[in-house]
């Protein structure tokens, strides 16, 4: 990969590599854009096949958090960072101690929070060096973890691609094909129940598959087979990529709306899907509900407030489905050019981020 090139394609600003021996840390910041503020973006902690699977995985996410931040109407730009190892044997709290003392030279340009592979106690030690960080325990005025709410955020933007679907929002006896029924799409599927749909679930976890058949009454199918099941909407709350040439003919539902982010393998998927008639729900426009409930303990945390913003969820949904029909273009497309046109306003106005951030979060 030439890293310059690529940076100087999709416009990134930064990318940061930080390296603690002792241990172990190797963690890679991408900063994409601070247009609109400081840039927001969670931490993940994976085990990639290679450097560059690490770097290419924290520029994508970067990227889509510019445009999440952007389309759920924040004043926040986009970063992710990726902390290369394994969650479950890797972590320690000197990693997390040294990884919040980086996040803290960066003087506010980016604000770390929860992803895949990271929790709230991690936020918890990063808090002990730095405040750029949000997803802390509720103990210190904090939100909490976010997966609560970016799956009811989830369950909103699926109502609304539903009504465009089906011609009715209700998801009473549809059936919902859940990929991975991890932190977030636990919390979905029991948003799902509750209003009567039937899920099929899959996961590479088997404990996480059994708890959703035993509380939730969902049907557990195998992982390779969660594309082709007989559904009306297929749900992807796993990783990123899973819309690409091998899964797209096996797709039998009329909705594509998951918690996952960069569901899209390449765009044109997007266009592909489009020509077939699935409503899909643009992945950083319905998964938006954790960042938009971690961004307002930047105010000082308020539940209530938080909520009602991710309410907005459903008609930022049924927003992109309009200006699609009424452009004639894909859903992905439409929700790009909500996120595109916002920041092209705003970059008239101020361009680069420079440091306020501190100031912010000492309203918290
Ligand atoms: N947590 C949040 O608030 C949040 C917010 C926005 C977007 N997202 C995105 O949503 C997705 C899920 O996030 P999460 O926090 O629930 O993560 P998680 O790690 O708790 O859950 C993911 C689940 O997917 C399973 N999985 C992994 N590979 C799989 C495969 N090939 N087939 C089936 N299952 C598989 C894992 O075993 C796990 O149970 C991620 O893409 C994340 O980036 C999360
Ligand atoms: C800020 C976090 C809540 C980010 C979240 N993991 C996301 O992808 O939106």
């Amino acid at each position: 990969m030439e890293i310059f090139k690529y940076m100087e394609t999709y416009d990134y600003e930064q990318l940061v590599f930080c390296q603690d021996k002792q241990s172990g840390l190797k963690a890679i910041i991408a900063i994409h854009d601070t247009t609109l503020g400081p840039a927001l973006g969670g931490t993940r902690m994976w085990t990639y096949e290679s450097e560059e699977a690490a770097i290419e995985d924290a520029l994508r996410l970067a990227k889509g958090m510019t445009y999440k931040n952007a389309a759920a109407g924040l004043n926040l730009g986009g970063g992710k960072t990726v902390i290369i190892g394994d969650p479950r044997k890797d972590k320690n709290e000197e990693m997390f101690r040294a990884f919040g003392r980086y996040i803290q030279g960066l003087n506010g340009r980016y604000i770390t929070a929860e992803d895949v592979g990271t929790t709230v106690a991690d936020m918890d030690i990063i808090h002990e060096e730095t405040d750029y960080v949000t997803g802390i325990s509720p103990a210190f005025g904090s939100s909490g973890n976010p997966s609560p709410v970016t799956a009811y955020g989830v369950y909103r933007g699926m109502k609304a691609a539903a009504k465009e679907a089906f011609g009715t929002d209700s998801l009473e006896g549809k059936v919902v094909a859940v990929q991975g029924v991890g932190n977030v799409a636990y919390s979905l599927c029991r948003h799902l129940h509750e209003e009567g749909a039937q899920l099929i679930v899959t996961d590479i976890n088997k404990e996480a598959v059994q708890r959703a058949v035993e509380e939730f009454g969902a049907r557990a199918v195998e992982p390779n087979e969660i594309y082709s099941v007989d559904c009306d909407i297929y749900a992807p709350c796993a990783l990123g990529a899973v819309i690409n040439d091998h899964t797209i003919p096996q797709i039998k539902a009329k909705v594509i709306a998951g918690a996952a982010n960069n569901q899209l393998r390449d765009p044109r998927h997007g266009d592909i899907i489009h020509e077939m008639g699935i409503v899909y729900a643009p992945d950083y426009v319905i998964n938006a509900g954790g960042v938009i409930n971690v961004a307002d303990e930047l105010y000082g945390y308020n539940h209530e407030r938080a909520m009602k913003k991710v309410e907005t969820i459903y008609s930022n949904i049924e927003k992109v489905i309009e200006i699609a029909k009424r452009d004639r273009i894909p859903t992905y497309k439409a929700a790009d050019r909500m996120a595109e046109e916002r920041i092209e306003r705003m970059r008239n106005s101020r361009s680069q981020f420079l440091q306020n951030g501190h100031h912010i979060l000492s309203r918290r």
